[in-house]
């Protein structure tokens, strides 16, 4: 165990850490804090949901003149709520040392930004709004002396490279640059690298890609079947909060509203939306006053919601580095959690390029049927009654249960009071456009997958639900074409 004492930071930064309760180091704190603190250039790889943020961020903070009025860190990131998010998580640790972040994004106010520009120390920014500051001249970066990239490979990925370049471009030479993110693929390694100085590299040793305290799972179902069997897998699963990831952002629109119809309060987000539309849907899920996001790939990167307890892969991911962060969503900061993923037979090569990546074997599940579910439901009812007779104030209402144990048979009572309290299953029809499986170049079709038989869908490990029907069918695809890989589609 490394205390954050054992690192030599300052008393205002370990007061903040011991505010924010972290008590001891992440792997990839321990590892990087001192590099960063050295001023070396560091890459750094480490699973989802590991503390990457305050790896950079505390080293960051630490070197800040907080008397100097100007930005002298800046971090990169490549959606807007994570550049919100990563400002909030740094101002937090700089609270105490009087260290502020700003974030500046497209879609708001772009004088406010450079009013309050010259408050900050750090800046927290996408890539397109700042290259808009940077060739207005509205920011001042000479002073900068420490860059970090968080999520490097998706933004050198997206095709943000010459952007990237030229805002490294307008920092002074002699600065830190720092790179994070759970994935790093070796080309995108290699381009990053280029924009470095002998930088140290950090790979937190674990077997796999993923975090360990997410069960994952795959079910294999034809798409028409998909909703259905996302409903149901929700009524058994209950869950506190859920990501559904979706491929294009009709489809995002397209499940969320289903999902409505079917009486879960759910809301989409994608890059389509206002950024007040997606701030405001992102902050409803926060507080738990939707139970759902239905999401693009948006939303599969860096986003640190503690209660998401399940995430859905409706649509399996183009990239298998994808599915990586879409599960990561859950799990954090050694929760536990969750992950589904569906997969039309035609896309099971999809599947074991991620199983490939991730070096972990995705286990199977059968489709739940309608009576699983049901149960499910009924399930919750059960767990809710006996949560209930732990609370306070029964005695008031011990008078009527014993009148009615007199006149009537106790099991009786409590399937009534459960039949009261268990949801109706909502089962209004629901029909998606139809999409594209996903296809992977020169993808070998699965010659039967290892990894034993599949498991019948279960709430958790005590409960087992009997099969019912409702086999995954044996679909054949049509032949061994190899398929075209599409590239990224900018779906976004
Ligand atoms: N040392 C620590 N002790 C306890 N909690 C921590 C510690 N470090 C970070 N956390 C918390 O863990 C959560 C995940 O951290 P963070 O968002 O930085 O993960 P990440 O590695 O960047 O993940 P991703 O790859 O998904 O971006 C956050 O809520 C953060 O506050
Ligand atoms: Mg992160």
């Amino acid at each position: 165990m490394t205390t954050f004492n054992s690192l030599g930071l300052s008393e205002p930064v370990l007061k903040a850490l011991d505010f924010m309760g972290f008590e001891e180091t992440t792997p990839i704190q321990e590892q990087t804090i001192p590099l960063g603190l050295e001023g070396k250039d560091v890459i750094g790889q480490a699973q989802t949901g590991t503390g990457k943020t305050a790896a950079f961020g505390i080293p960051m903070i630490e070197k800040i003149d907080k008397n100097v009025r100007s930005v002298q860190g800046l971090v990169i990131a490549p959606t807007r709520e994570l550049a919100i998010q990563v400002a909030e998580e740094v101002n937090r640790l700089g609270k105490n040392k009087g260290v502020r972040a700003l974030p500046i994004y497209g879609g708001s106010n772009m004088d406010r930004q450079i009013r309050a520009l010259k408050d900050n120390h750090i800046v927290v920014a996408t890539p397109g709004r700042l290259l808009d500051h940077i060739r207005r001249k509205t920011i001042k970066l000479q002073n900068v002396h420490t860059a970090v990239l968080d999520e490097a490979d998706e933004m050198l990925n997206m095709g943000f490279i010459d952007d990237i370049r030229d805002i490294l471009k307008s920092l002074p030479e002699e600065r830190q640059t720092l790179l994070f993110s759970a994935t790093m693929p070796k080309e995108i390694r290699d381009i990053a690298t280029k924009l470095m100085k002998q930088p140290e590299e950090v790979k937190v040793k674990a077997k796999e890609m993923t975090v360990e305290n997410i069960e994952q799972y795959y079910i294999e179902i034809p798409e028409k079947h998909k909703f259905d069997t996302l409903t149901r897998l929700m009524d058994i699963d209950a869950p506190a909060l859920a990501i559904v990831f979706g491929r294009t952002k009709r489809r995002v629109d397209e499940v969320s509203d289903g999902l409505q119809a079917r009486g879960f309060r759910a809301e989409g987000i994608h890059g389509d939306l206002t950024q007040g539309k997606r701030m405001s849907v992102l902050n409803k899920f926060k507080k738990g006053r939707i139970e759902i996001l239905v999401a693009t790939d948006v939303a599969a990167r860096g986003l640190d919601i503690s209660e998401v307890s399940h995430v859905y892969n409706f649509d399996i991911p183009q990239d298998p580095e994808s599915y990586v962060h879409r599960i990561g969503r859950t799990g954090r900061a050694g929760r536990k959690g969750k992950s589904i993923s569906f997969v039309t037979p035609r896309e099971k090569a999809q599947l074991n390029l991620i199983e490939k990546l991730t070096k972990k074997e995705v286990e199977r599940l059968s489709v739940p049927s309608s009576d699983e579910a049901r149960r499910g439901q009924q399930q919750i009812a059960v767990e809710k009654l006996i949560e209930t007779t732990g609370h306070q104030g029964l005695e008031k209402y011990q008078q009527s249960a014993s009148e009615l144990l007199e006149q009537y048979d106790a099991s009786d009572l409590i399937a009534a009071a459960l039949k009261m309290m268990t949801k109706e299953r909502n089962e209004v029809p629901v029909r998606l456009s139809s999409v594209q499986p996903i296809s992977v170049k020169g993808a070998q079709r699965n010659k039967g997958k290892g990894g034993g038989g599949k498991k019948p869908y279960r709430k958790d490990g005590k409960r087992p639900y009997n099969k019912h029907g409702n086999k995954s069918r044996n679909y054949k695809g049509k032949g061994n074409r190899s398929f075209q890989n599409k590239g990224r589609n900018n779906s976004k």
